[in-house]
């Protein structure tokens, strides 16, 4: 059974297209990547799929009930990480925690402490003293801590550090594997293709393409920037652009480990490899 359906759905911002056309399901223990650039309409399915928001055409369900309206038969099993993280900033983390075990009858205080540990939560700062990354764990922690039934989760990485990200990703594995359906938007390829089974890619408010995963990674390239490079004939099977003796190699992600094979077989000073952008895969598709 779909416990997130967002079918059609539509929402202007007086003469301004918030989105025009959004449809994705969600099912229990799925995580679906919502992804797309800045203002592609992101974070104004997700506003009514919390609640905040009425969207002028569609449907937003949540266990077939529908947001706005009914927002309240289901408020206490969602999970939320807004884009923007905002608490109340005079108030001490520990404090907020106090505060948040009020709104949540069933939380688990060990699993609580667990989080705290894994993601180092300082709880005798107060929320604005905070950093941007510091903030974010606060509002991972409050998401995460009453085990939801949905996880909806609007650019949730943006702001932390790498190593922060790995222990997120783990915490959202056990949450996926506990059944939990879970939203994750993000304008990161490489962290989407990682994490999620499936994937909706939209653009100006309409859905251009979605499948499962295993889709999103034949149509993203990783490119291969190799410099001080001595070439090799063998390189000439794969496209690429050089300047000087740097070359950018784009490759397919099932060559990429014969590519990698191959180019170890080189002189060179330096690699690195990169997720192509979104914006390069828009260009090429012509969408
Ligand atoms: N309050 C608002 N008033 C007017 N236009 C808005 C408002 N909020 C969003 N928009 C417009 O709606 C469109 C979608 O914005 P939205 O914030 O949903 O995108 P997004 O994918 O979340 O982008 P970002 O990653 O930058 O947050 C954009 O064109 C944006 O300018």
């Amino acid at each position: 059974m779909y416990m997130i359906v967002v079918k059609n759905l539509k929402k202007r911002y007086g003469k301004r297209i918030g989105i025009e056309d959004v449809s994705f399901e969600i099912r229990e223990g799925e995580i679906l990547g919502l992804i797309g650039p800045n203002g592609a309409g992101k974070t104004t399915t997700i506003r009514i799929l919390t609640g905040f928001l009425t969207p002028d055409g569609g449907e937003a369900l949540i266990s077939n009930k529908k947001m706005p309206m009914e927002i309240d038969q289901v408020k206490k099993d969602i999970g939320y990480i807004p884009g923007e993280v905002n608490f109340y900033g005079d108030m001490k983390i520990k404090d907020f925690l106090k505060f948040n075990r009020s709104f949540y009858k069933n939380i688990d205080l060990e699993y609580e402490k667990y989080i705290i540990n894994t993601l180092e939560i300082d709880l005798n700062k107060k929320f604005k003293e905070l950093s941007l990354g510091n903030k974010k764990k606060v509002a991972i922690l409050q998401a995460l801590v009453h085990n939801p039934k949905y996880l909806i989760l609007d650019e949730p990485t943006s702001g932390l550090d790498p190593l922060v990200q790995q222990k997120f990703y783990a915490l959202l594995e056990e949450h996926k594997k506990r059944g939990a359906a879970i939203l994750f938007s993000s304008h990161i390829l490489s962290e989407i293709e990682k994490l999620c089974d499936k994937f909706s890619m939209i653009k100006e408010g309409k859905v251009i393409i979605s499948g499962e995963i295993s889709k999103l990674r034949d149509i993203s390239l990783k490119q291969v920037f190799v410099y001080g490079l001595n070439f090799c004939e063998f390189l000439e099977n794969y496209p690429y652009q050089k300047e000087g003796t740097n070359y950018v190699f784009e490759i397919k992600q099932n060559q990429l480990k014969d590519f990698l094979g191959n180019i170890l077989k080189c002189e060179f000073k330096d690699i690195e490899i990169k997720s192509q952008a979104l914006e390069d895969i828009f260009l090429k598709m012509y969408i």
